[in-house]
């Protein structure tokens, strides 16, 4: 049984059919990349898989179960948990604030338990081999992109999320701190959360992913384990929703019909 598993998922704004009958699964303790050109359907997916948008046809399971989800608070819940592009973090907070933002711990007297709060955010970096931020009370303003990114998902961590979707996180990262958020990303899968990795980065993608998806035109050209594919053959799906001569299943008749 996969931790999310989306089946015949449709989706359309007025005349704009953005997705077409698709299936996609995550498993815990994989990175599953997302991946297709622009405009191929990938942030209408995650909106509905996040509550954003509403699907109008088609199925979400979690652990095997049939799911509504009609706003981000219904995907917050199930342990979905979005770390969009633009991070949503607070510059004015530091990092125990951001992790615990929406969510702050109150300790006796009503007061905010700053002590508890600052211990749990530092086990969660810890947890995480994450060494890049040195102080938690450092404000985020003064913190780089990658260590921006590094305090976003450890808070999906510290939230205990089975879901964590990660839209695009390496960005606007240079080559060392591209390095050190994609090793963030792995020991994210390995204790077991199903990581989706939403990517136009090749070299990412097929260092880190376990599984690739590619959507094209709004339709699952494929879902492949990283393994049975190349590069090329992935790029090739992507401009064209075929795989060539490889047989892979489900891209031919995409390729096909588009
Ligand atoms: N709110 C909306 N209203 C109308 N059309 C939309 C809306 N959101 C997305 N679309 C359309 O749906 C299709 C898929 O867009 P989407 O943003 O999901 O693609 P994407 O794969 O995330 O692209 P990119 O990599 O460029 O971000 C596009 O044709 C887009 O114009």
């Amino acid at each position: 049984m996969r931790t999310l598993e989306l089946q015949g998922i449709g989706k359309s704004f007025g005349p704009v059919v953005a997705l077409k009958s698709v299936d996609f699964g995550a498993e815990a303790g994989d990175v599953t990349a997302l991946v297709g050109d622009n405009g191929a359907g990938k942030s209408t997916l995650v909106k509905c898989i996040g509550g954003i948008h509403r699907i109008d046809t088609g199925e979400v399971l979690i652990d095997g179960t049939a799911q509504h989800l009609h706003e981000p608070r219904d995907a917050a819940h199930l342990g979905i948990e979005i770390v969009h592009q633009d991070l949503a973090l607070c510059d004015n907070l530091d990092v125990v604030g951001n992790m615990f933002l929406g969510r702050e711990r109150v300790g006796r007297l009503h007061t905010l338990d700053e002590n508890a709060m600052e211990q749990m955010a530092r086990e969660t970096l810890t947890s995480l081999s994450v060494r890049t931020v040195r102080s938690v009370r450092q404000k985020v303003a003064s913190l780089s992109g990658g260590q921006r990114q590094t305090v976003a998902i450890a808070k999906s961590v510290l939230w205990s999320s089975k879901i964590v979707i990660l839209d695009e996180p390496t960005a606007a990262l240079g080559v060392a701190q591209t390095e050190q958020v994609l090793e963030l990303v792995r020991r994210l899968a390995d204790r077991g959360v199903a990581v989706v990795l939403v990517s136009h980065n090749m070299n990412d993608v097929m260092q880190v992913a376990d599984s690739i998806a590619v959507l094209f035109l709004g339709r699952m050209a494929t879902q492949v384990r990283r393994s049975d594919v190349t590069q090329t053959q992935v790029v090739e799906l992507i401009t064209s929703g075929r795989s060539g001569d490889l047989g892979l299943p489900g891209a031919e008749s995409i390729g096909a019909s588009a």
